[in-house]
């Protein structure tokens, strides 16, 4: 594998999660492949679980670690090309990025959507200079338009406690504060497309995700009537992504936080989300604490599917 940015990139589904579930008996068992490699992670913005749990993959592999977080302690970046660099930003991207990648085999980057210009995000701009100028071989740690270590840890943790061969999943918008990327809910349908679940999204019109992440996902304007039989719910905030919305939040209609009242109508669902989660706007105290919420195994589970991305980059090298 040259990149980890996509479902695409991890091939054959049933073979990943089978590699998966091996490293998850034994996740030192490759312990020798990344012996005097070393493994860069750059954040442009703030992380606990993708920072913790890479860096806990790489050493799983035998990997050395260098963990940088732009603008705090680098010098701050410019990114555009064309614009005279005469303010508070003394390095361009365009240098930073094939200097860093001389003193690593491998790079990971976490650069969230900016919300200025859709394109610009869409186009995955910033993580797209790091596959073309590093020289290194990338994987997303959350980019703008997808987040797939999460996406495969959240298919690992429904294949580990699903009932039926083909479970209901159900995503549901929620309501957030802050307007927050589409990078996860995308992503997240990305992966579940790619399996024979039934899949559904159920969000406030207005919230319609980009078509070629939804593909043929049912997509229901009713949350109860979505909810209903559901195996899994996995709930996320997103802002609105169509048109001149792009970036806005457009509800905080607390009547989708996920309540006892949602969950009831559902198969005795498990409750799932990617983590940091706004208790009582996305979901209250008691469905998150209930039994049925997975959100502790769900996040235990970015070990295992950032050592197996890692792992298949290391095999990528030879
Ligand atoms: C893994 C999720 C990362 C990020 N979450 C946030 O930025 C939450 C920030 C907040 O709640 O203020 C997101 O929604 O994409
Ligand atoms: N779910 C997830 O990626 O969490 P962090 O943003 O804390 O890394």
């Amino acid at each position: 594998m040259k990149k980890f940015t996509c479902v695409q990139d991890i091939g054959d589904l049933k073979s990943a999660l089978a590699e998966a579930f091996e490293i998850k008996k034994d996740r030192f068992k490759y312990v020798e492949l990344g012996r005097n490699k070393t493994l860069m992670m750059i954040f442009f913005n703030s992380s606990l679980r993708t920072r913790l749990s890479t860096q806990k993959a790489a050493f799983n592999l035998g990997m050395n670690v260098m963990v940088l977080d732009i603008n705090q302690g680098a010098w701050r970046l410019e990114t555009e090309r064309g614009v005279i660099m005469d303010g508070d930003k003394p390095e361009h991207l365009l240098e930073a990025i094939p200097v860093m990648g001389c003193y690593c085999d491998l790079i990971g980057v976490r650069s969230f959507a900016r919300f200025e210009d859709r394109d610009f995000d869409y186009k995955e701009t910033i993580l797209n200079q790091f596959i073309q100028y590093s020289g290194r071989p990338v994987f997303s740690m959350e980019a703008a338009t997808r987040h797939p270590l999460q996406s495969f840890a959240d298919l690992i943790t429904i294949e580990e406690y699903k009932k039926t061969a083909r479970p209901k999943v159900v995503m549901t918008w929620a309501p957030h504060p802050r307007p927050l990327p589409q990078a996860v809910p995308n992503s997240f349908a990305e992966w579940m497309n790619a399996t024979d679940y039934d899949f559904v999204i159920t969000h406030p019109e207005g919230y319609e995700l980009d078509p070629a992440f939804v593909g043929d996902a049912k997509v229901e304007y009713d949350q109860m009537k979505a909810f209903e039989g559901a195996d899994f719910v996995y709930a996320k905030n997103w802002a609105a992504y169509t048109g001149d919305n792009y970036g806005q939040i457009l509800s905080k209609d607390r009547a989708w936080t996920v309540s006892d009242r949602q969950m009831a109508v559902t198969n005795n669902a498990h409750f799932m989300h990617c983590l940091p989660v706004r208790r009582n706007m996305i979901v209250t105290d008691d469905v998150i604490e209930s039994p049925q919420s997975i959100v502790i195994p769900e996040a235990a589970n970015r070990e295992i599917s950032a050592t197996v991305v890692l792992k298949r980059l290391l095999e990528g090298l030879k």
